[in-house]
């Protein structure tokens, strides 16, 4: 895992290739009413992020969907992308054969499997990605798929050519800096239950994080968003427990009611732990503050699984429960 994560930079480069060379046969100019993006664990968490990215500037509805069904709105005027890493994903292919059933238009991002042979079979959109890796190491390689998709229809604009090669070469000339913050950060999480904290646009980041935790570092923990946890969770800190650790996940660009609530907020968690540990970003730009976050959190769940003697790499038990579902 440790070695995808190095050369993550290399996957940016290679998908921004993997972008500009292909060719939708669906035209640029077709207008939908609105659009999902349906997909599980690491291919589905591009698709949150972007949502987080795209909420203050789209003009139509975007949905996120991380199931076997699809909305009962989606028909002749949806735009149903469809992400998944391997091709395999029993939900995703289930939600892939409905938009098909109700005549959207389907874009599909794989490195294969049943969805790349449906997608040929059906003359869909279909953007090819390099097989063989762990989906979750892939967010690179998806992530950019889906800004590809986006700004073919001009739903968003100007990531691919400003934003990411900006990114690319802020974690390149971070990356030291990184895995010394990351390998600090991991220590401090070892025997402890995480607790990661963002600002609401940075939700799909917090899930991220809390993902490579689970996959990689093989540990439970939750998140929450700011403002809404402290609606209801922020009452839930009420018994001192040292086991616990905050991570807030902080950008300069908070809204600064935002940032003030994580203030206050601190006054409050530190009555109940010593432990907090705010992850600031860096960047000038959503998406080069996100690859960093990215890039950090990763090497922090290797790092943790290190320490904690895990191999990053194996989901046996993610393996088992398909092969228990296959037999039903
Ligand atoms: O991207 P896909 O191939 O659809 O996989 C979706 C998910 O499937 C499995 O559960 C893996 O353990 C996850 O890491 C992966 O993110």
């Amino acid at each position: 895992m440790e070695e995808l994560i190095i050369r993550f930079t290399t996957q940016m480069r290679e998908a921004l290739q993997i972008a500009g060379k292909y060719k939708f046969r669906v035209p640029k100019s077709t207008k939908f009413q609105n659009v999902i993006l349906t997909g599980l664990g690491g291919s589905g968490i591009a698709g949150s992020i972007v949502q987080n990215y795209v909420f203050d500037k789209i003009k139509i509805p975007f949905v996120v969907n991380k199931d076997y069904f699809l909305p009962a709105f989606v028909g002749k005027e949806s735009l149903v992308i469809v992400s998944s890493y391997s091709g395999n994903t029993e939900e995703t292919i289930a939600a892939l054969e409905t938009a098909i059933k109700a005549k959207a238009t389907v874009v599909c991002i794989t490195s294969g499997g049943k969805i790349a042979e449906l997608a040929a079979k059906k003359g869909i959109d279909c953007i090819e990605l390099p097989a063989g890796m762990p989906p979750r190491s892939c967010i690179g390689y998806s992530m950019l798929q889906v800004l590809r998709t986006f700004e073919h229809f001009g739903l968003c604009k100007g990531v691919l050519a400003k934003d990411v090669p900006a990114a690319i070469e802020l974690l390149d000339k971070e990356e030291k800096d990184i895995r010394r913050k990351a390998k600090t950060i991991a220590a401090k999480l070892l025997g402890k239950l995480p607790i990661i904290y963002a600002a609401s646009d940075y939700e799909g980041m917090a899930i991220r994080f809390r993902q490579q935790l689970n996959e990689n570092s093989k540990v439970l923990t939750w998140h929450h968003a700011i403002p809404e946890m402290n609606h209801n969770e922020l009452v839930g800190w009420r018994d001192k427990d040292p086991n616990k650790v905050v991570v807030l996940l902080r950008n300069e660009t908070d809204y600064d009611r935002v940032q003030t609530r994580m203030e206050i907020n601190k006054k409050v968690f530190k009555q109940y732990t010593p432990n907090i540990i705010e992850i600031h970003s860096k960047g000038n730009s959503y998406f080069e503050r996100i690859f960093y976050l990215i890039h950090l959190t990763d090497y922090v769940s290797t790092e943790l699984a290190k320490l904690r003697e895990v191999d990053a790499t194996e989901v046996a038990v993610i393996d088992f429960l398909k092969g228990s579902l296959a037999k039903v």
